[in-house]
């Protein structure tokens, strides 16, 4: 069968970029700080869930994650423990579009890199438009907002929460992404109209080129104890062009998107879409879009905790933590592939815990490819993420994208298109 599937682990950077400087990123890497952290055993967490010592990812490593990072920083990752053998083929890329957010990474992964300048709000009190605010007030029939500002989104629930549940402003804030999220109280303020309200601020952002508006809904009863609930919700722009989801989705292919993949590209190209919260469950739906999908299907998944719960909360013991659940996954999840099946193990931008301030980190992202019965080896540096999405369209006889270099051979390329039933060996 020809399938393939991708595993977006959002944010898990493997060093900075050559262009990190410019984003104030020079030094980032979200893999090789977690790592050092661990080996200076400044990660531990006590009881059954809990970690200790040096970071432990064997299965990652068995498919070249360590190589892979060494060939992007130049050195190895502290205290881990590298394989002799590794299976799989490993590289890591770099990323053209210009800005260091989700959409432009997961665009560009899919073959479509984003070469304009989104719109940002700027760091200050009052980051947004006073004309869009009172379109927004008015338009959603709001009492008023609150916030206002750039902000870490659990933070500002902490300080805002309580005067958001009395007056029924909702929180709006920004960060150094393109968003406009917000943030209201689940039951106070309601979930549906919460939606609504982002439904509108999509629709009154768009002279303003903002990539996303988020739906940050919360729960609790007090400052102390406000959390913020599955019921996230993105609300993306278009991707400029057709991605190789789309391109598959249009030449019959399936394209199942599991976890935020939908909203991520703005429901373009997709066959069906499986929500699940915690990466737990984003692998088990996995598992269950791998046994149920057939020839010439696409499964895709991001799993947003390394971001949204670890790698935002600048929270390394967490994020480790987060990294070895997830290696110790990866196990059922290769027994599950048929032997042809192409993996790709990827990430979108990097978010690493131990840099200043909440944001995202500009990074190199890590190129794991196996399956397929090809041979291990390195793949290098890669130019672009959309490297991935010309190998895609390659994998799926799909005409080649504008960007991008193919790691599936040409030949790999002719023999899948002409015969889909013999395992093509090379990539
Ligand atoms: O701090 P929270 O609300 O998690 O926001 C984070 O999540 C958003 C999307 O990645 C970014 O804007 C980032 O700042
Ligand atoms: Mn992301
Ligand atoms: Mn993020």
């Amino acid at each position: 069968m020809t399938r393939a599937i991708v595993l977006v682990l959002d944010s898990f950077g493997i060093g900075s970029a050559p262009d990190a400087e410019r984003f104030g990123d020079a030094g980032a890497d979200t893999l090789g700080h977690i790592a050092a952290a661990c080996a200076r055993g400044e990660c531990e967490i006590a009881g059954e869930q809990g970690r200790s010592g040096p970071l432990r990812l064997p299965n990652l490593a068995s498919l070249g994650l360590y190589h892979a990072h060494r060939e992007s920083t130049g050195g190895w990752a502290e205290g881990v423990a590298v394989p002799t053998g590794i299976t799989g083929r490993h590289g890591f890329a770099r990323e053209l579009s210009s800005g260091k957010d989700t959409p432009s990474g997961h665009w560009e992964i899919a073959g479509v890199p984003v070469r304009f300048d989104w719109g940002y709000f700027p760091d200050k009190q009052d980051s947004f438009p006073s004309a869009l605010l009172d379109a927004l007030v008015s338009e959603a029939g709001l009492p008023g907002v609150l916030g206002n500002c750039h902000a870490s989104g659990t933070e500002i629930i902490a300080r805002l929460g309580e005067a958001h549940v009395t007056s029924g402003k909702p929180i709006v804030y920004t960060s150094a992404d393109s968003v406009f999220q917000i943030a209201a109280h689940e039951e106070t303020f309601g979930l549906q109209r919460l939606y609504q309200v982002c439904e509108t601020a999509r629709e009154l952002l768009e002279p303003y080129n903002i990539g996303r508006v988020i739906a940050r809904p919360f729960s609790g009863s007090t400052a102390a104890d406000f959390a913020r609930t599955a019921n996230r919700r993105d609300y993306s722009v278009e991707p400029p062009a057709p991605t190789v989801l789309q391109k598959l989705h249009d030449d019959g292919g399936e394209v199942i998107a599991i976890g935020k993949i939908a909203d991520i590209y703005a429901h373009c190209g997709i066959s069906r879409s499986v929500k699940a919260s915690g990466h737990d469950a984003l692998m088990s739906a996995t598992l269950a879009a791998i046994d149920e999908s057939g020839e010439r299907s696409l499964v895709m998944t991001n799993f947003v905790d390394f971001d949204m719960v670890f790698g935002h909360r600048r929270d390394v013991a967490g994020y480790a933590a987060a990294l070895e659940h997830f290696d110790a996954m990866l196990p059922e999840l290769l027994e599950r592939l048929a032997p042809d099946d192409l993996l790709i193990l990827t990430a979108d931008h990097g978010c690493d815990p131990t840099w200043p301030g909440t944001d995202h980190t500009r990074e190199h992202i890590p190129v794991l490819v196996s399956g397929a019965g090809l041979e291990p080896g390195s793949l290098g540096a890669r130019a672009t993420f959309a490297d991935i999405g010309q190998s895609l369209a390659s994998w799926f006889g799909l005409p080649p994208m504008d960007d991008g270099e193919s790691f599936i051979a040409i030949s790999t390329r002719s023999h899948r298109t002409s015969d889909h039933s013999t395992s093509p060996g090379g990539l």
